[in-house]
């Protein structure tokens, strides 16, 4: 696997690529424009007519195209940078739109896209020798089947709805599609501000046709997508209700992935369309389908040539199997069956005529995809075990050079103690005062005595196997013997959410169980207590823990994946000069160790005030930024596009 860094800045010498720069460079734009191309192929770019429209106008709904003559639109062109396109002798044969620089004094164009024909019309104000750094752009498609706060479920809902906005920030242009899941609920409104787009696509797939609408939402600079179709419109979350998942997530996630790849083609977004040149991020499973309709549907006819995919690896343990006799229904030509090919191991068959045979959507995007991104370093080794691999490990580890760990962000604007609307007090590193306010309301809501000597244990989570939540309740009788109180808040799998509702009414004063999906007690939760809990079986990065370490609350997790990558473990002996951790951490994971490390935080937070507030600190002031994860992911980008894409 490859280690991830910084990508270092390129240095472009060449004349013509600091002529591009200079004409365009932005300064101080509020928003940025657009080219209208007309191209006439193979005349160079005297022949070039271009007219050049403001973005900011239009998302205002001014569609105006305005000539080169007017004043304002001089302006405007500041906030341009520009990259050209090439037909295939080379020829320059029109331009790409960059949008305007990250920080005014940063320089931006398409390194890859560097003019070498006929750049000459353009190098007027050529300084010689003048350096320039420069930055690669590029047309980012995130493909998902929840993006918050439109929807949610859990942490994909969180990269999906923030990583796309730090991308947009570092100067990206980039579209999330996601379906528009009506539930008929209040949740309907959070698609309140999508507009309708003028353009339908018809979906061959299942034995039929298709048609889906799309809507849209320009906001934090990114292009909201939502895919429109009966499917997404019933009630109960984006995977299911309370029969259990639905029985058509096939379908459903069959045609967003459908949609997604044509979206980039059809939708004029701001008056343009992305065009094929982007590199698809698929997420999980429900988006795996990407990197094969890429592969099989698209460039086998010259189209999204220079197209690249990644697949995101949130959760290996959710693969999309189905039948294989499903295979036929996908929209995907009979002999790209090996992609999806999966057969079952004799002792996973349920039956003696039982072949084993299936398709594995996520199989065929590890398979086809240009990249692999997991969400931690720890995890992206895990899968490649047998232990972690789900099966998919030798595949995986045969990819390994194409393998990268990016480790998640916070969305700051949404955690942060210092001005979360959800919590009771603000507090900072410099001012701490607000945390036991938080937690003395928190008692109040939730019923408990009022004790803020007392320590307050915490868990966020889905109610599964994964999050160990049996490692918790079984851990609970013992815990409940010291002088604690614990709040769970979850929903999941009914026997926990059952025990939950026992417990609470075993252990009054001390436990108390909130079962159901409610982002606002979260933060509560977040802020109010003083340990969180986390002792997930497997965790590809967790979320949880980097909210409690923002919020001064110490984490206590298993030593797995993402949480081993992100919880230092405390060291109490530490000299000054060596870090002495940000939580605990233990394993080989049991009810006791996990018990062993609750009770050293508690410990700790009763008897060593001082190493505790140098814990909480050190937590608050981690770096956690999705502008960092942001910068990794650019790395991948452009590793994606330095190899050809995905042939077959
Ligand atoms: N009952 C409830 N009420 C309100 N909010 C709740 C909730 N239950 C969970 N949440 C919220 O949902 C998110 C869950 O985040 P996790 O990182 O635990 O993700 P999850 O396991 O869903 O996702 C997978 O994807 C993410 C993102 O990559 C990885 O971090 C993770 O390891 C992987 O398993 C958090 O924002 C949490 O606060």
């Amino acid at each position: 696997m490859e280690t991830l860094q910084t990508p270092s800045r390129f240095l472009c010498r060449r004349p013509t690529e600091i002529a591009v720069l200079k004409s365009f460079s932005g300064v101080g734009q509020v928003g940025f424009g657009f080219l209208h191309r007309n191209r006439k192929r193979g005349r160079g770019i005297q022949s070039l007519v271009v007219k050049r429209r403001s973005y900011t106008e239009e998302r205002n709904g001014e569609d105006t195209i305005r000539n080169g003559s007017d004043s304002r639109d001089k302006e405007q062109v500041k906030g341009f940078l520009l990259s050209t396109e090439r037909d295939s002798s080379g020829s320059v044969v029109g331009f790409q739109l960059i949008p305007r620089s990250v920080t005014d004094d940063e320089k931006i164009m398409e390194t890859h896209d560097i003019v070498t024909n006929g750049g000459e019309e353009l190098s007027e104000d050529i300084e010689k020798g003048e350096e320039a750094s420069t930055k690669v752009i590029y047309n980012v498609v995130f493909v998902t089947s929840e993006a918050a706060p439109y929807s949610k479920t859990g942490g994909l809902g969180d990269v999906c709805g923030s990583l796309p906005v730090a991308l947009a920030a570092r100067g990206h242009r980039v579209m999330v599609v996601s379906p528009r899941y009506l539930d008929g609920g209040p949740s309907n409104k959070k698609f309140a501000n999508v507009v309708e787009v003028d353009k339908q696509s018809k979906i061959y797939c299942f034995g039929g046709v298709h048609e889906v609408k799309f809507f849209h939402e320009y906001r934090g600079g990114v292009d909201w997508v939502f895919v429109d179709h009966p499917s997404y419109q019933r009630p109960g979350t984006p995977y299911g209700d309370t029969y259990g998942a639905f029985s058509d997530n096939q379908f459903r996630f069959n045609l967003l992935c459908h949609a997604a790849c044509e979206a980039p083609l059809v939708l004029p977004l701001g008056g343009f369309t992305y065009g094929e040149k982007c590199i698809f991020l698929a997420n999980d499973w429900h988006a795996a389908l990407v990197p094969v309709l890429l592969a099989a549907k698209y460039r086998p006819y010259g189209v999204y040539k220079d197209a690249r995919s990644a697949i995101v690896i949130h959760n290996l343990a959710h693969q999309g199997v189905e039948p294989a006799a499903t295979y036929k229904y996908l929209g995907l030509p009979p002999e790209w069956y090996r992609a999806l090919e999966w057969v079952f191991p004799t002792w996973a068959r349920t039956h003696a005529l039982d072949t084993g045979e299936a398709v594995n959507v996520l199989k065929g995007a590890i398979v086809t995809a240009d990249r692999i991104v997991t969400v931690s370093q720890g995890y992206s080794w895990e899968i490649t075990t047998p232990e972690g691999g789900y099966g998919l490990h030798e595949l995986l580890s045969s990819r390994k050079a194409f393998l990268n760990g990016i480790t998640n962000g916070i969305d700051d604007n949404e955690w942060n103690p210092s001005s979360d609307e959800q919590i009771a007090s603000h507090y900072s590193v410099r001012d701490l005062s607000g945390k036991v306010e938080c937690k003395i309301a928190l008692q109040k809501e939730l019923g408990l005595p009022i004790r803020p000597e007392c320590p307050l244990i915490g868990f966020i989570g889905r109610l599964d196997y994964q999050k160990g939540v049996d490692i918790i309740l079984s851990a609970i009788p013992e815990l409940m013997q010291d002088d604690v109180q614990f709040v769970m808040l979850g929903s999941g799998e009914i026997q926990y959410e059952d025990w939950m509702r026992h417990l609470e009414s075993v252990y009054k004063e001390k436990f108390r169980g909130w079962v159901g999906f409610n982002v606002p007690i979260s933060h509560r939760i977040t802020a109010g207590c003083d340990i969180l809990a986390m002792p997930s079986r497997f965790e590809p990065c967790g979320l949880n823990q980097l909210y409690a370490m923002r919020y001064g609350t110490i984490p206590v997790v298993h030593s797995t994946g993402g949480l081993r990558d992100t919880v230092k473990k405390f060291n109490p002996y530490a000299g000054e000069q060596s870090d002495e951790g940000t939580g605990w951490t233990f394993s080989p994971l049991s009810s006791e160790n996990f018990l062993a490390a609750l009770k050293l935080a508690i410990g700790t937070y009763t008897k060593h005030k001082s190493s505790w507030e140098g814990l909480m600190k050190r937590g608050m002031e981690r770096e956690s930024s999705w502008d960092n994860a942001a910068i990794q992911y650019e790395q991948v980008f452009e590793w994606a596009f330095t190899d050809p894409p995905y042939a077959g």
